[in-house]
């Protein structure tokens, strides 16, 4: 892993001392509105008041009034503020449109990453989140404050592969921070085996990449007899062979990244099976509303006594309700003192606590699914939901 480290994007991904320290523009949401009144506008509003009290001569006094009713249609249209009476100053109502086109397309969304330009994880917000502002953040956790600080409006996150498994950082980051899972995208990852210019495969001695591209490599790194070498991302192990010149290395990344960063492609589709997916969750500060008009999904984390068939007990309250369990993943209590000796387990040390995460097909919204959760919390130590929301039915 001591490479990973090296490798840092010039892209200025967001680091966690730019998380911590967000300028104050950088802090401000998307959504909200400014007013900002041009000087001039300002001052006709004050000379209209005064047309307005100052009339004494009848003449004057008429001219002046109709000047003032005039002028009084300007003034109505100022806000009270002081604002402007020019329409395209002022804030508007999100109409349908720009629900569909801005908002549920995810124009204008600040979509946070881990990676530099060229990552998966990129296409991956493109995709969840078509035209939005991707930004790229050096890790997993830096993405998850950057939702929290209001720096970005959301995170789209690896949370499994078909070849490599479960990605467990971003399960414990999604214990440790509370953001909400409002969706997931599954995205198809076609893996390259990039290289300087002019440098052919039997010049190869190492390979670098993320450890979830390498893993899903295996067969064909092996084959190459490439020693492999752990990178923060697949596009940052391109940019530092491209900008390291490195002739005897080569990268695990995407198209994309060849082209970003000038590099050929030396082996295409160089995944172990052809059928690589990636699923991403799409993380936000607020919930959505669950609904029953499409299919659903709802993520859950609980803990549980130990005992003879507690764990059973747990996963019959979704078996008795006919609720289809898609995924379960333990994760160790790091909270629990390790080592303490526990008094229900004859004074033994107890080193092993569990987390279980489950993915269940049912939406929070369902009665059925509130029964089942109500059941499960009598006897859980612990439980949240993480999120309740739309399953990813799209073609990949
Ligand atoms: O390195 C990247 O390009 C990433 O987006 C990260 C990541 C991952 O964390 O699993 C995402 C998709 C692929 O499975 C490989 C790597």
């Amino acid at each position: 892993m001591a490479a990973a480290s090296l490798i840092r994007c010039a892209t200025n991904p967001l680091s966690r001392s730019a998380v911590h320290r967000p300028s104050r523009s950088d802090g401000q949401s998307k959504t909200s509105v400014t007013f900002r009144v041009p000087h001039k506008r300002r001052r006709l509003g004050i000379s209209v008041l005064a047309s307005l009290n100052g009339a004494d001569d009848s003449d004057e006094k008429n001219k002046r009034n109709s000047r003032a009713l005039e002028l009084r249609k300007i003034l109505e249209g100022l806000s009270p503020d002081g604002g402007s009476n020019d329409t395209n100053m002022l804030p508007r109502p999100l109409s349908l449109t720009q629900l569909s086109s801005s908002v549920l397309d995810g124009s204008r969304i600040r979509v946070a990453y881990q990676g530099v330009r060229g990552a998966f994880s990129e296409c991956a917000a493109e995709k969840a989140y078509p035209n939005c502002k991707a930004v790229p953040c050096e890790d997993f956790d830096t993405a998850f404050q950057a939702v929290e600080r209001w720096i970005v409006d959301r995170a789209v996150l690896p949370i499994e592969n078909s070849l490599g498994g479960s990605i467990h950082r971003n399960y414990d980051l999604l214990l440790r921070h509370n953001l909400h899972i409002v969706g997931e995208v599954s995205y198809a990852v076609r893996h390259c085996l990039l290289a300087i210019r002019g440098v052919k495969i039997t010049d190869l001695k190492r390979v670098l990449s993320h450890p979830q591209a390498l893993a899903q490599c295996e067969n064909t790194l092996t084959r190459l007899g490439l020693v492999r070498v752990a990178a923060d991302d697949t596009a940052g192990a391109a940019q530092h062979i491209a900008s390291h010149n490195l002739r005897d290395a080569g990268a695990v990344a995407s198209s994309t990244a060849a082209m970003i960063y000038g590099l050929d492609i030396l082996a295409q589709d160089i995944q172990d099976e052809c059928d690589n997916v990636t699923r991403f969750l799409m993380l936000a500060r607020e919930p959505i509303i669950p609904g029953v008009d499409r299919p659903f999904k709802t993520s859950i984390v609980f803990s549980l006594e130990e005992g003879p068939g507690v764990l059973f007990k747990a996963l019959a309250v979704f078996a008795l309700r006919q609720i289809n369990l898609i995924k379960i993943e333990s994760r160790p209590l790091r909270e629990k003192l390790v080592g303490a000796s526990d008094e229900n387990n004859n004074g033994s040390p107890k080193y092993f606590a569990y987390l279980f995460y489950v993915d269940f097909e049912a939406s929070m919204a369902d009665e059925n699914a509130q029964n089942a959760l109500r059941h499960l919390k009598e006897f859980a130590t612990f439980l949240r939901v993480l999120g309740s929301y739309p399953v990813d039915t799209s073609i990949i």
